[in-house]
């Protein structure tokens, strides 16, 4: 079970790497990988849970956080308020490649969090609205996601990990509320 202190912070190399692919089989260590950071995702979404072992709550989390330069991330999208355990989306990503993504960008209304950074960042993360990624399920079998929204926004936010990117490499610095005719905002 991960707990905060099995979260690699931002200035860890780790973070800015680019992730080697994973091999098939899975190994025993990338099965329990896999369980381990969606176990992960699951607690810091119970707010009790979460409350009593301090945990900031996540809706991805990517093996580079902690610790592991692997291409595997877990997305875990709570469904409405009023039924939270009905996921918009609930997926391990292995080896994932964005193979279309739509010209139309979107951004979060509230800006993106990282549990690699610790500082708040505020500022608009555009990135595309809609995307499909080619990725590999726990059986090695080559499978295909397409993602809008909020999804998809979480999807380009683990991916990036993967590839040594973190949220505020996205934000305007200059200008990070800059609003831009083509990008909806997504609340
Ligand atoms: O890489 C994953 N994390 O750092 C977990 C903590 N951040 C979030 O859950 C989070 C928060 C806001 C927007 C996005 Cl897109 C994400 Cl992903
Ligand atoms: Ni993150």
């Amino acid at each position: 079970m991960y707990l905060m202190k099995d979260i690699t912070r931002d200035g860890n190399p780790v973070l800015r790497k680019t992730a080697q692919d994973v091999t098939f089989p899975l190994s025993t260590a990338d099965r329990q990988l896999a369980h381990d950071m969606m176990e992960y995702l699951i607690n810091s979404q119970n707010p009790d849970f979460a409350q009593k072992h301090q945990l900031r709550a996540g809706v991805g989390l990517a093996a580079p956080q902690v610790g592991i330069s692997k291409q595997m991330a877990a997305v875990l999208v709570p469904g409405p308020e009023d039924d939270p355990k009905n996921y918009e989306l609930q997926i391990i990503l292995i080896n994932p490649v964005i193979i279309s993504n739509s010209i139309q960008q979107a951004q979060l209304a509230e800006g993106e969090g990282c549990l690699s950074v610790d500082k708040d960042v505020p500022g608009y993360v555009p990135r595309s609205a809609r995307i499909t990624i080619r990725y590999q399920d726990m059986e090695g079998q080559t499978q295909r996601l397409r993602v809008k929204n909020y999804p998809a926004i979480v999807c380009q936010h683990e991916i990036d990990h993967l590839h040594g990117h973190l949220f505020y490499d996205h934000i305007n610095l200059k200008d990070p509320f800059a609003m831009d005719p083509n990008t909806i905002i997504i609340s």
